[in-house]
């Protein structure tokens, strides 16, 4: 996909962090090689994902999304309110809980058998996000350089974090429009998302070019997972004034008779890490906060995804992240 492009992660130098730098201001999505996840990994869980979803409705629906973690149904999410709501199913699951050994999220057997599993897949998600955030802090000049961002996003800590499955259920009739995921911005610091190859639907929003298809790039013939996909969310976007795009994208599926499978990792700042722009001159030289955030507004990181998931669930929380 020529809008986005590709960057082998592999080594770190200036060329590469000045890359991954200008593609995040750009576009807000690269795709990146080199990140060291093998292609039986991102298979595995592929097939964990699969098992889950094909179970019965009344099984899943024991595992109520709470919180952020869980099992959402069809049609439970509405990440664009201007529109019907997603016809997907979703099942989260807290990353910091699944790094750090305390997991209090009730878990399906089908997951309680492979937790060992799931626990090393989002470790290592969440270390190529360290490692693509060690980019961002050498290219934007910030003091500690490469440690600045990745200081604060550390593995475990209580964070938003999460490990999201996804299925989108073949349809043979129009279901509400062509929209399954709604447009939306994602709410942490980055994400990577996992394709299946040959799996189309993704669309991302860019100035001048509108809505643009990001399919799965196809499997290579080496061990390593193809490319995985990264996208800048608002918390990134608030910590450089809108330096960085958090680009809005959406999932359409106009070929009727196709199901999509994706997985995404959240990656989430420390809970109490505070969203305002970093030490950085770049970042000063711009003017205005990143999306969404009011004038003279500062927000910790669990605030900010408390306002969001409230509007995109449609719940309130308490102080204590309850639902209410
Ligand atoms: O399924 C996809 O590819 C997109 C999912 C997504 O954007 C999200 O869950 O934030
Ligand atoms: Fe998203």
């Amino acid at each position: 996909m020529d809008a986005v492009p590709v960057i082998d992660i592999s080594r770190f130098d200036e060329e590469r962090a000045e890359k991954v730098l200008d593609a995040a201001i750009n576009v807000g999505f690269l795709w990146i090689d080199g990140h060291g996840l093998s292609k039986d990994n991102v298979r595995s869980a592929f097939n964990l994902s699969r098992q889950f979803f094909t179970l019965d409705r009344e099984e899943k629906s024991k595992y109520p999304i709470q919180n952020n973690q869980g099992f959402a149904a069809l049609n439970v999410e509405e990440l664009d309110p201007s529109t019907p709501s997603d016809y997907k199913e979703s099942f989260n699951f807290g990353a910091d809980d699944l790094m750090n050994g305390t997991q209090n999220q009730p878990l399906p057997p089908v997951f309680t058998e492979q937790h060992d599993f799931l626990s090393s897949f989002a470790t290592s998600c969440h270390s190529i996000c360290l490692d693509i955030l060690k980019f961002f802090g050498h290219a934007l000049k910030v003091p500690g350089g490469p440690y600045f961002l990745a200081a604060s996003h550390q593995p475990g800590a209580s964070s938003g974090s999460t490990l999201r499955l996804l299925h989108y259920p073949a349809v043979e009739e129009e279901v509400q429009g062509d929209n399954r995921a709604g447009a939306h911005s994602d709410y942490g610091s980055i994400t990577l998302l996992f394709q299946q190859p040959g799996s189309s639907g993704l669309e991302i929003m860019l100035p001048g070019k509108g809505w643009v298809p990001v399919p799965a790039l196809p499997a290579n013939d080496t061990n390593s997972a193809p490319p995985i996909l990264v996208n800048i969310g608002d918390q990134l976007s608030y910590w450089t004034a809108g330096l960085l795009r958090s680009t809005i994208h959406r999932v359409r599926m106009p070929n009727r008779g196709q199901e999509r499978y994706s997985m995404v990792y959240f990656c989430h700042p420390n809970d109490d890490a505070l969203l305002e722009p970093v030490p950085s001159e770049i970042v000063r030289e711009r003017k205005g906060r990143g999306a969404n955030a009011a004038e003279g507004e500062v927000l910790t990181a669990g605030e900010h995804l408390r306002r969001r998931l409230a509007a995109t669930y449609g719940w309130k929380e308490n102080e204590d992240g309850q639902k209410q």
